[in-house]
């Protein structure tokens, strides 16, 4: 199963439509039953079975704006005043708090102050826990005043912190932060994922999605796609070619690799080996390193140059290679090839000032797929702002007409038509000389594999960031670490 995100305009389709079967106020008592669920829950999970551990008298904070968001969580107060909580709601806005979740949770005996009330400040420190209901899917970060005053004060809080929908400070669909964020251990979210809780998963802690009967991506008539896709290990193993009993050494994948000179002699063996852990059919290597490459891949068949490599069903060209002359004859000469082609490190250089070799293989609809860091993108992609990395990498697949795969704290992989999917595995180790090597392998053999670019793309850094993390653990920075487990 794939984790799925959708955006907030999907999210309010669905929710429209919901309400309209409902009624009014009937997904909102929904999300508030499930939010005072998981409060319920986690807090007798931190009390323990300690004496005088028991929920009653218990001290819950809701943090409340001015919308839905702040309505839920006035909502779940009342119910959590029901369990014998003492809730105290701090507003932002009284006169545009929700009123009837404040109503009930006056009616409740819940305590009600104003975020200028000079004992907010101790009521956070001495709270049990902290319910963000300051912004949700309206959010439009940064954080306005007092809410951004808020949030500051409930990072020093030793309570458990909970927010409702997604953390407030946090854009919910691109994920981007500015300002002061809430910092969530628990984030219960409504009617489905949103890309924002997968990018900056970092504030979120655990999500606990609740889709209140909504139904998000299977509204007859409406595209059944999610905006942003994740792979489970599950999934990923699901994904993973498997050689048949039929195959031989020419139908289980042929991977070409174009890659080092005289200057980089290690990143073909690092790309290689990538290639050959995935353990394609074959790896046949290019370039001016073929007898460093055989002699650490005995498996490998390389040649010279591209023209005498023979046959491949996909192409990894670029790590290590330089930037010269005879580089960029190389890479030409792989770009011609009708078969799929990974641009990666120098190659993605070269490519920045032959735009129209893109053009080409775009127009011939050959596939494509280019692996850059930030400053690999920025050098072929100058236009496209950063800031916003789903939507720079998505302009970027829709205008070269390529598969990319941008390099960060969380991967993204987007296709021309829109596919786009975000790692969630991996660990800042992989940031480290020669680690992108190893990837373009990787994904060269899954393409080679037949598997179609994006999730080859997907798989493949699925795998390097798990084999990163294994990597971390056992304290052994590098690739060599990688390469065992890939092999064992
Ligand atoms: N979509 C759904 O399926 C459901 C949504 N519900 C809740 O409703 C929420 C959405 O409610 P709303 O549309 O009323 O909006 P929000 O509650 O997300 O936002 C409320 C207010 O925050 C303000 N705001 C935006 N950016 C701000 C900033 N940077 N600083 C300070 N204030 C800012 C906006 O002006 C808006 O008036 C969801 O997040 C969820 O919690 C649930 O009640 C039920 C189901
Ligand atoms: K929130």
């Amino acid at each position: 199963m794939l984790i799925q995100a959708y955006s907030v305009e999907r999210i309010r389709q669905a929710e429209a439509a919901a309400q309209a079967r409902t009624g009014d106020g009937v997904l909102m008592r929904r999300a508030a039953t499930a939010l005072a669920q998981v409060v319920v829950a986690r807090l007798t999970a931190r009390l323990g079975s300690r004496p005088g551990s028991r929920l009653p008298g218990r001290s819950v904070v809701l943090l409340v704006g001015t919308g839905d968001n702040g309505g839920d969580a006035l909502i779940a107060g009342a119910l959590l005043r029901g369990r014998g909580l003492a809730v105290t709601a701090v507003l932002t806005d009284p006169a545009r708090a929700h009123a009837d979740g404040l109503a009930r949770l006056r009616r409740a005996w819940g305590r009600v102050v104003t975020a200028d009330d000079p004992r907010v400040a101790g009521l956070l420190a001495g709270a049990d826990v902290v319910i963000d209901g300051l912004v949700g899917l309206a959010a439009r970060p940064p954080l306005r005043e007092p809410a951004a005053s808020l949030v500051r004060l409930a990072v020093d809080s030793p309570a458990l912190t909970v927010a409702v929908d997604l953390p407030s400070g946090l854009h919910p669909d691109t994920g981007v932060v500015s300002g002061p964020v809430f910092r969530a251990d628990v984030t219960v979210t409504f009617g489905a994922l949103k890309p924002g809780l997968l990018l900056a998963d970092e504030w979120c802690g655990t999500v606990v999605s609740d889709d209140l009967g909504m139904g998000v991506g299977t509204a007859p008539g409406t595209s059944v796609r999610a905006d942003l896709l994740a792979l489970t290990d599950g999934a990923a193993a699901a994904l993973l070619p498997d050689p048949g009993r039929a195959d031989d050494k020419y139908t289980g994948g042929l991977v070409g690799v174009a890659a080092g000179s005289t200057d980089y002699p290690g990143a073909p063996v690092l790309s290689v080996g990538g290639a050959v852990c995935l353990r394609p059919g074959m790896v046949r290597y290019a370039g001016a390193q073929a007898k460093a490459v055989v002699a650490r891949w005995p498996e490998v068949v390389a040649a010279e140059s591209v023209e005498r490599a023979g046959r491949v069903q996909a192409w990894v060209v670029g790590p290590g290679m330089g930037t010269d002359e005879t580089a960029a004859a190389t890479l030409r000469t792989v770009l011609e090839q009708d078969v799929p082609v990974l641009v990666d490190a120098d190659g993605l250089t070269l490519l920045a000032g032959h735009r129209d070799w893109l053009d080409r293989r775009r127009a011939a609809g050959q596939v494509t797929v280019l692996t850059p860091h930030d400053r690999e993108f920025t050098r072929v992609f100058g236009d496209l702002d950063l800031t916003d990395r789903l939507d720079a990498v998505r302009r970027a697949a829709a205008t070269s007409g390529a598969v990319v795969l941008l390099k960060g704290h969380r991967t993204l992989v987007a296709a021309p038509d829109g596919t786009t999917w975000v790692n969630l595995t991996g660990t800042p180790w992989l940031a480290s000389a020669g680690s992108g090597d190893v990837l373009s392998g990787v994904i060269g053999s899954l393409l080679a594999s037949g598997l179609p670019a994006d999730r080859a793309a997907a798989l493949g850094a699925h795998l390097h960031g798990r084999a990163g993390e294994r990597a971390e653990r056992a304290g052994r920075a590098g690739a060599h670490a990688l390469w065992e487990f890939l092999r064992g």
